[in-house]
């Protein structure tokens, strides 16, 4: 049986980021995988959707938007099938700058699923190896609600299989997947609609901010259905899906996409073999330092159902190896105050507590508010208006800015350099005594009264 010292299970952001840090720091790493290198991200998530919203965008300004800049654009032709092949291979490249990576730290990876036989050793292919320390970085996949007719239903994963654009469509959930894949469909010329269970959707979000999306979705043509549970899906006989919702109300599309959560890859790697324990959620016990309840073995990334995001992923990967390998004794993620961008069409982005969550944490008379709505300049010339809305929350005399939220066109590269700022301990003074970048949407946030 082979010895490594770090055996990392699973090569998709965390376990790609941990292996190649601590073959950096000299340690012999085996990493396995079962599917394509690169995991989620850049497989069927992050990567591939980013693609597709890009693609979403430029067809809305180029259709929408340029004729008010005198420029004359006639969209006769828009080849699905080709801006697929163009995203796969790009997909494919990044795929062999993954294998050159971990070739040139050394990291030897093996292709097959890997299972657990005891505390320390792993098998894959009938083959068994060990290691003092075992990182289990699995990720996770799709939900699919328990109904009749599910399976006529496609997941994120299916989506990105598509090689022709749905006419009508269907995406069922309220989470950042189920808005972002609504707002690249309809952005690329889908007929879409969006159910969800309760009254709005990405409840966990600051509401200002969903309530300007969702009024975004609306005045951009994507049909919104509130308080509509799934209850069955139906194959008529032209191939039209009926998707039927428990409130009686019911929809005809050509495409049903499930977007209603995901759940750990766990079942495979037969922990019934180990001491590791799991949470009441079903995700992998861990503490702060990324450690689960049988020494020596430790998880990673969305296994562990903690901020689910590939830079927490990588980030808690790269701080074990640096503890496990380069005695870095104290290394590990803080979770408090992670950036993140929905991508919706405009996106949002968002950093700190919401309005109410830091109404649950503070007296009302601690905390102030500050928010805006405005349009844009990208929209000066032409009748369409998407607005931006920006939120500042600030706590106590000195008016720390605990939240900021915002929805609009560059939400998503402008938040990185706030997140820092925020991160920093940044006040209302702060903001207020930065000159302002004109003309921005990023402006607003150093403008607020
Ligand atoms: C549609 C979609 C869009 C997303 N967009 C974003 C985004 O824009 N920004 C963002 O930050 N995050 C995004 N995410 C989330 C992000 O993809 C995940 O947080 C990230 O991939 C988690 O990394 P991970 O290493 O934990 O798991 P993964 O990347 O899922 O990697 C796990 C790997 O383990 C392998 N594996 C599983 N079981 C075994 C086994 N037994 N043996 C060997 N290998 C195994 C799998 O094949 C997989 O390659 C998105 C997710 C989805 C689904
Ligand atoms: N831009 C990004 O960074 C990005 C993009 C996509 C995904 N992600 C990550 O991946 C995670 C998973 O995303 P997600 O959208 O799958 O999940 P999610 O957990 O964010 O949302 C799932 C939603 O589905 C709803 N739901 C659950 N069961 C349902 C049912 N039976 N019928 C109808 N609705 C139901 C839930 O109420 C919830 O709002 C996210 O939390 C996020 O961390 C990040």
């Amino acid at each position: 049986m082979e010895k490594f010292d770090y055996i990392v299970i699973g090569g998709g952001s965390g376990g790609i980021a941990t292996a190649n840090r601590a073959g950096m720091h000299g340690a012999k790493v085996l990493l396995i995988e079962g599917q394509h290198l690169g995991g989620t991200c850049v497989n069927v998530g992050c990567v591939p959707k980013k693609v597709m919203w890009n693609a979403a965008q430029l067809r809305e300004n180029l259709l929408l938007d340029a004729s008010s800049y005198g420029i004359d654009v006639s969209l006769e032709k828009f080849e699905f099938s080709q801006l697929v092949n163009n995203r796969e291979a790009y997909i494919e490249r990044l795929r062999g700058l993954y294998d050159s990576g971990l070739a040139s730290n050394g990291v030897t990876v093996v292709r097959g699923y890997a299972r657990f036989t005891s505390n320390d050793i792993i098998e894959v292919n009938n083959q068994t190896f060990t290691a003092e320390h075992i990182v289990i970085a699995t990720g996770g996949q799709s939900k699919l609600p328990d109904i009749p007719g599910k399976e006529l239903g496609i997941d994120s994963n299916g989506f990105f299989d598509l090689t022709e654009l749905p006419k009508r469509v269907a995406v069922v959930g309220a989470g950042y997947i189920a808005v972002e894949l609504a707002g690249v469909l309809n952005g690329l010329g889908s007929d879409t609609h969006l159910a969800y269970r309760k009254a709005m959707p990405l409840r966990s979000f600051d509401q200002t901010i969903v309530e300007a999306m969702v009024s975004i979705y609306e005045q951009e043509g994507i049909k919104m259905y509130p308080n509509s549970t799934p209850q069955a899906v139906e194959k008529l006989a032209d191939g039209t899906l009926k998707l039927s919702f428990e409130n009686g109300q019911s929809l005809e599309v050509d495409q049903v996409i499930w977007a209603i959560g995901r759940k750990p890859n766990i079942e495979a790697i037969n922990l019934e073999q180990t001491s590791v324990k799991l949470t009441d959620k079903g995700y992998l016990r861990v503490d702060d330092y990324q450690e689960t309840d049988q020494k020596g073995v430790y998880a990673i990334g969305d296994i562990t159902g903690k901020a689910e995001l590939t830079p927490v992923a990588i980030a808690a990967g790269r701080r074990l190896a640096d503890r496990l390998f380069n005695g870095q004794t104290d290394a590990k993620v803080d979770y408090n105050n992670i950036p993140t961008v929905v991508f919706t069409h405009p996106p949002i982005g968002t950093v700190g507590l919401t309005e109410s969550a830091a109404r649950e944490l503070h007296d009302d008379t601690q905390l102030t508010i500050y928010t805006s709505q405005f349009n844009p300049m990208q929209y000066a010339l032409q009748e369409r208006k998407v607005k931006a809305t920006v939120k500042l929350i600030c706590l106590g005399k000195e008016e720390r800015i605990i939240g900021l939220h915002g929805i609009g066109i560059g939400m998503d590269e402008l938040l990185q350099g706030f997140a820092v700022a925020i991160k920093m301990g940044a006040t209302k003074h702060d903001f207020d005594t930065t000159i302002a970048i004109h003309p921005t949407a990023a402006e607003e946030f150093v403008t607020l009264r």
